[in-house]
């Protein structure tokens, strides 16, 4: 693991001390029954009928690569401009402390989208440790959370798919070289993102994905993820077998997120 990731990884583990409690399946399939069903984020993944590449766009103020990118965007504000240049789903950044996001803007853009349709899924995007911010991630309104494969070891992947399960969430698999590929295979994966950025450099190179993308099963959701910028880079994930691209900082800094989203996704 880089050194950002292990640095990132340690004060999640602080931040989340106060709050952890052991959270039974059996409470998290309660929850999920008792509030109101999430749209699907595996369905929204797969390419829409009219072949267009689905895009997750991400909401995110500021990161340890790039500094301050938009530190005074508005979650909704952002999350309207995509949702009218039809991204399939959003990326909500929740850490504060590298990325500048909170809890409060997945809860936030949830409402948003609940109150002015059409609904798109949320990733609860987090360095995700332990089963209570599963529960969070459902009570916030998200329809999927991230599992950094790299970040973590193969029971805490176990228990975090299963608490995503019980509590009636897709999970976004990322991996970044081929052996975690397999471990995400070996838990059951059923979307894996491929990060392009390599966090002990941060350098991005579509070559990852371009390397691992073609060696997942056919009935795996692809998610090309990090330094898409262009529609020539869009274009180069679809080529790779991408279903769907997870893209950041270059909607964030577009003067027009809408026209740059529409390009990408008609790549
Ligand atoms: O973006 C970073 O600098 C970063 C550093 C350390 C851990 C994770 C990081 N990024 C998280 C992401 O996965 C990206 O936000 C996402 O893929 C979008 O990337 P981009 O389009 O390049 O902003």
């Amino acid at each position: 693991m880089s050194d950002k990731l292990l640095e990132i990884m340690a004060h999640k583990r602080r931040e989340i001390a106060p709050v952890l409690r052991e959270v039974p399946l059996d409470e998290l399939r309660e929850l999920d029954a008792s509030l109101p069903r999430p749209p699907s984020f595996a369905e929204a993944l797969r390419r829409p009928d009219d072949d267009r590449l689905a895009v997750i766009a991400e909401i995110k103020r500021r990161s340890p690569s790039a500094g301050a990118i938009a530190e005074n965007a508005s979650a909704t504000e952002q999350a309207r401009r995509y949702q009218a240049a039809g991204a399939s789903a959003l990326s909500v950044l929740t850490d504060n402390k590298y990325f500048g996001g909170e809890l409060g803007d997945l809860r936030d853009v949830v409402e948003m989208l609940r109150r002015e349709p059409p609904s798109v899924p949320c990733l609860r995007k987090d360095f995700m440790l332990h089963p209570t911010q599963v529960r969070e991630a459902r009570e916030a309104g998200a329809s999927a959370i991230l599992i950094i494969v790299r970040a973590l070891d193969d029971p805490t992947i176990a228990t975090l798919y299963a608490a995503a399960q019980a509590a009636g969430l897709d999970a976004l698999f990322e991996i970044h070289e081929e052996p975690e590929l397999a471990r995400a295979l070996a838990h059951g994966a059923k979307i894996i993102g491929v990060n392009n950025r390599d966090l002990a450099v941060f350098k991005t190179d579509l070559a990852f994905s371009e390397r691992l993308i073609p060696r997942f099963p056919k009935n795996v959701i692809a998610v090309s993820e990090s330094g898409i910028a262009t529609a020539a880079d869009a274009a180069r994930a679809r080529a790779a077998g991408a279903h769907a691209i997870l893209v950041g900082e270059s909607l964030m800094r577009a003067p027009d997120p809408q026209a740059l989203l529409q390009s990408l996704a008609n790549a």
